[in-house]
């Protein structure tokens, strides 16, 4: 009798199907989410491609998902030939793959959850990642809800939206490669809903392309024209943080949902039986949070360009030496994979000058770094998912920007936000050097610090059990996941 009755139970949990691009940052905030709905009454399945379920179970050990009954896990081919799962996948190759061959793999993965035969109950809502957009073909073949999660900012999702318009109106793609350096990217962009004093070259890179068959740029249109047929929209932000966009996004979609930062939201869940479940596609080194608790408060500059970002050389050699003249002690985050042709290029000479002073590892805990005491700033690329840590960690920021939305992150985070400086990407250590001081000492790092502090309580408001982020996460719940209509 007991046996049936939690076997009835089981049938009539919702069941939603989370499934993320398979890049670590979309991974690891939509594992984030999926934790939250699950505490929310949710049978979650959790889909990561192949290659990246095998990183992920090798980063965590074979055993780290045992004992997780309704929170399973679930695998699709990517579609790309084999290749070394210590790096990270070539993202166009990868775009352009989803393009082609997830959905009928997805499809299949849909039907087999819905057999009659399969252990979970019957799959209720899709939550999708916002660049995957064959879902929502799929949740309209099952009829059911499916909401896209873009795990990027408001305002980047805004600049997102913009691009098949801006192609309509002549402004993208660029002529030619002159328009690169000509004065072109500096137009004034003024009819964008919600964005004021947006310069072209503020908008995520991908409208820097002068080739109309990109695949980038082919695979955000798509994306972009396709989100609307979605049931709604959820953004990995919080209202107080981008009011005027998201108000804004509020007008183009019926729902739309501000429910981050993430991180705060799982730490008020006690005992929650999932913290087994890690995020990282790499493996973790602690060692340098005891190195952190040797530094003075706010002495470290943390260093980190996230998953993707691959440099030169040069640059490389540049922010090393304008971290190492700087004189402030720092931790800096070299992946395996961050530099073109391998990172071992930093010199002898250089690691006589860092040691003791600058720690150097493959990967670390970052959230756990940006809070502790000893962090002063955070020079990143801007990548969202480091964007709204270190908004929740209080850390203000030097930003060197890369590619896809973090022009735009970056424009925020100093012109808005006001926690942050960036730094030209032709970098020169002695422009390095200036801002880690300016940063750690100077009159602009002192009210940036100040206001970074204000951010941080503000996101800690809007996690808090009553604050907007949270309630925002029950709407999305019952207004949409939870919707028969
Ligand atoms: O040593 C490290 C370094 C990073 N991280 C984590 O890795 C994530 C990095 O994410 P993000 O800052 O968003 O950078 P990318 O990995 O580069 O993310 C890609 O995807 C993001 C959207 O999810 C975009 O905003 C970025 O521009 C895009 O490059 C963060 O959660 C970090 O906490 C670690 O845990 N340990």
């Amino acid at each position: 009798m007991k046996e049936m009755d939690s076997k009835t139970q089981v049938a009539d949990k919702p069941h939603v199907v989370c499934i993320p691009c398979p890049a670590q940052s979309h991974m690891k905030a939509m594992l984030k989410l999926s934790k939250l709905l699950h505490h929310e009454g949710f049978h979650i399945t959790f889909v990561n491609t192949e290659f990246n379920h095998q990183r992920f179970m090798k980063s965590r050990g074979p055993n780290s998902l045992d004992g997780l009954s309704d929170f399973q896990f679930e695998t699709i081919p990517d579609g790309l030939p084999p290749s070394d799962i210590n790096a990270t996948q070539d993202i166009s190759s990868l775009c352009k793959s989803i393009m082609i061959n997830l959905l009928a793999p997805f499809s299949d993965l849909l039907v087999k959850l819905n057999s009659p035969t399969s252990d979970n109950p019957p799959v209720t809502c899709i939550v999708s990642d916002g660049f995957m957009p064959f879902t929502i073909t799929a949740a309209q073949e099952f009829k059911i809800p499916v909401v896209m999660f873009f795990t990027i900012s408001a305002c980047s999702v805004m600049g997102c939206l913009q691009l098949p318009s801006l192609k309509d109106k002549g402004i993208i793609p660029l002529k030619d490669e002159s328009y690169l350096t000509n004065g072109y990217l500096d137009t004034i962009i003024d009819w964008i809903p919600g964005m004021k004093d947006i310069r072209l070259r503020d908008l995520p890179s991908f409208v820097r392309t002068i080739d109309p068959n990109d695949i980038l740029f082919r695979y955000v249109i798509d994306a972009a024209e396709r989100a609307p047929s979605a049931s709604g929209i959820i953004v990995h932000t919080f209202d107080e943080l981008e009011q005027e966009v998201l108000h804004a996004l509020s007008t183009m979609f019926p729902h739309v949902y501000a429910i981050g930062p993430l991180e705060p939201q799982l730490n008020h869940l006690s005992n929650d039986h999932l913290e087994s479940i890690g995020y990282g596609l790499w493996k973790e080194e602690t060692q340098c949070l005891n190195w952190l608790n040797s530094k003075a408060p706010n002495s470290v500059i943390y260093v980190s360009f996230g998953s993707i970002v691959v440099m030169t050389p040069s640059q490389l050699v540049e922010i090393g030496w304008g971290l190492a003249n700087s004189k402030y002690p720092f931790l800096w985050i070299i992946r395996p994979d961050l530099v073109e042709g391998g990172s071992t290029i930093l010199s002898l000479e250089f690691q006589v000058e860092i040691k003791e002073r600058g720690l150097i590892t493959s990967w670390c805990p970052q959230e756990e770094v940006l809070n502790h005491p000893s962090i002063g700033g955070f020079l990143t690329h801007s990548g969202w998912n480091s964007t709204i840590e270190s908004v929740c960690a209080g850390v203000p920021m030097l930003c060197l920007p890369f590619f896809a939305d973090q022009q735009t992150n970056c424009k925020y985070t100093c012109n808005e936000w006001a926690i942050g400086m960036e730094i030209d990407f032709d970098v020169k250590r002695e422009e390095v050097e200036k801002m880690v001081r300016e940063l750690l000492e100077g009159d602009k790092g002192k009210k940036m610090k100040k206001k970074a502090t204000e951010w941080k309580k503000l996101a800690e408001e809007a996690t808090s059990p009553l604050g907007s982020s949270s309630i925002n996460l029950k709407n999305l719940v019952s207004e949409v996941l939870l919707s028969k209509g």
